[in-house]
């Protein structure tokens, strides 16, 4: 079976970026993100709970409402949970079925909430991608012209980064000082060497 390796950080540190290098070695990355997004506009059962809880406007011409939905769940811990009660078991259940399938010595699931979903223990190690968080905020505020205030309400519904990374088995640090690509290739080097030996 595939070893199985999570990757995950807090909101802008760069966890997809650093899942672009390991796919350019031809590591499968799964994104959970993105696979979230993909079950809420095709799942029709979840998408009327979706609109049975949060209104109608969760969705336009039957496509996810973002904006809407992010405005509601993020400035209400209580229907940030009932979102991530709808979503999450149908994510990790994806990223299972999708693990089985993949033939390689590891692939990768890439997720922010890997720790708070309770995913992790489903996973062999777990990378955590590490930058401090005055440079997470700007990210996030050049990349999606959002204020600084939801970033923060944002990153304030995720675990502490320190505690986050105390949590991970190897760390990669995205902080635009040290170079990101050399600790791909070294951690790709070991978790190969693992793979090999767990055969
Ligand atoms: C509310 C939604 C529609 C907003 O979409 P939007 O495009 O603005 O954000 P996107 O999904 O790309 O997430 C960007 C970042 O926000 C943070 N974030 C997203 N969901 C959550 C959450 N449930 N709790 C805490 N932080 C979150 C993460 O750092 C993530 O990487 C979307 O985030 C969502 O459906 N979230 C619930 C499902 C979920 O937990 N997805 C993420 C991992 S499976
Ligand atoms: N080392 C880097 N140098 C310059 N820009 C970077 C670097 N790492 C990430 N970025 C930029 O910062 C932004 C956030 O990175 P990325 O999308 O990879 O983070 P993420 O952790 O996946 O974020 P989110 O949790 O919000 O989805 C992107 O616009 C990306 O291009």
């Amino acid at each position: 079976m595939v070893l199985k390796i999570g990757l995950t950080g807090g909101i802008g540190s760069g966890k997809s970026t650093v899942a672009k290098v390991f796919g350019t070695l031809g590591i499968p990355v799964f994104d959970a993100d993105s696979v979230a997004k993909n079950i809420m506009n095709e799942d029709q059962h979840l998408q009327q709970q979706i609109q049975q809880t949060f209104g109608d406007g969760a969705y336009s011409d039957g496509t996810l409402n973002r904006k809407y939905l992010a405005d509601l769940v993020f400035n209400d811990p209580f229907k940030l949970e009932q979102l991530n009660a709808l979503v999450h078991p149908a994510t990790i259940q994806a990223a299972e079925e999708w693990m089985k399938k993949q033939d390689a010595p590891y692939a990768i699931k890439e997720a922010a909430l890997l720790f708070e979903a309770g995913s992790a223990g489903h996973l062999d190690y777990v990378i955590g991608v590490y930058a401090p968080q005055a440079l997470r905020i700007k990210r996030v505020m050049d990349r999606e012209q959002v204020g600084r205030q939801d970033v923060l309400t944002r990153m304030s519904r995720q675990i502490d980064e320190q505690i986050k990374m105390r949590l991970c088995d190897f760390i990669i640090i995205n902080d635009e000082q040290q170079m990101v690509i050399p600790q791909v290739l070294k951690l790709h080097e070991k978790l190969l060497d693992i793979a090999g030996k767990e055969k």
